[in-house]
């Protein structure tokens, strides 16, 4: 059974929550584009073979960076969701034994340590493997009006990451199945999940952060020169 291993990054969002003048992957830490990072640390780990990269249609920043003629990696047009846009980047992979990892463009401190624990548990599931970050703070849910409704039990209780494992053609039939019945799909497990599978919880470092909002740009350009310097 084939163990070529691809990487999916979802990049064709626009960042609105981030609010500045272009796609937050598109942004510059530590002297590279997020995007570059992202794919970087990827195309670094031996067992990674290439990279799909889901980009809006019309972004015009893909093509300006030196990885848009790198040969391992091939760009497809992201969708309107981040769903489609990994269903887009899966229709790249022609066979369905290939290992997947949809990783974040959003997610450029992915140590390699983490990355092959995942491998090392999405291959020995029945039904792949997701990096998880254990939850350390209290958990509440509002009650609508802006007070406290209930405290959550946090005990088991994760933050879901990225990357995410799976044979390809597992993760296209749950994608297709969960997509169609209108399910609400915002990581790839949850695809698995509504087709009643059940994807391993792997702990992952809670400094492979999703930049998300301003304030997340200074801590990702941080933990990166971090992870930068361990691994020289
Ligand atoms: N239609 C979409 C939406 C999101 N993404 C990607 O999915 C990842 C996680 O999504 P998120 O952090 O929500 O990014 P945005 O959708 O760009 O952010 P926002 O929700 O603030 O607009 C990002 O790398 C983003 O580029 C994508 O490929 N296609
Ligand atoms: C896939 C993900 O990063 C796991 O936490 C998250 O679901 C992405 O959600 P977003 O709303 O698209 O940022």
């Amino acid at each position: 059974m084939s163990s070529e291993m691809i990487a999916v990054v979802p990049a064709a969002g626009v960042g609105s929550r981030m609010a500045a003048d272009r796609p937050k992957q598109y942004l510059q830490i530590a002297g590279k584009t997020i995007l570059e990072h992202t794919v970087a640390r990827l195309l670094k780990h031996p067992s990674i073979e290439r990279v799909v990269v889901a980009v809006s249609p019309d972004d015009p920043y893909f093509p300006a960076l030196p990885l848009a003629s790198d040969p391992r990696v091939e760009r497809v047009n992201g969708g309107a969701e981040r769903a489609d846009s990994v269903f887009a980047g899966l229709a790249a992979i022609g066979d369905s034994n290939a290992w997947v990892l949809v990783h974040d463009a959003a997610r450029p401190c992915l140590r390699h340590e983490d990355l092959d624990k995942l491998i090392a548990a999405a291959k020995a599931s029945e039904f792949g493997a997701i990096l998880a970050a254990p939850v350390r703070d209290t958990m509440k849910r509002g009650n609508g009006s802006g007070a406290i409704a209930q405290t959550v039990d946090r005990s088991d209780l994760w933050h879901a990451l990225t990357p995410q494992m799976f044979r390809a053609g597992q993760l296209k039939q749950a994608l297709e199945s969960a997509l169609a019945d209108g399910a609400v799909v915002t990581d790839e497990a949850s695809a698995l999940e509504h087709c009643g599978m059940t994807p391993q919880l792997v702990a992952g470092r809670a400094d492979n952060l999703k930049v998300t909002q301003p304030e997340d740009l200074a801590l990702a350009a941080f933990y990166l020169e971090n992870l930068l310097r361990d691994e020289q």
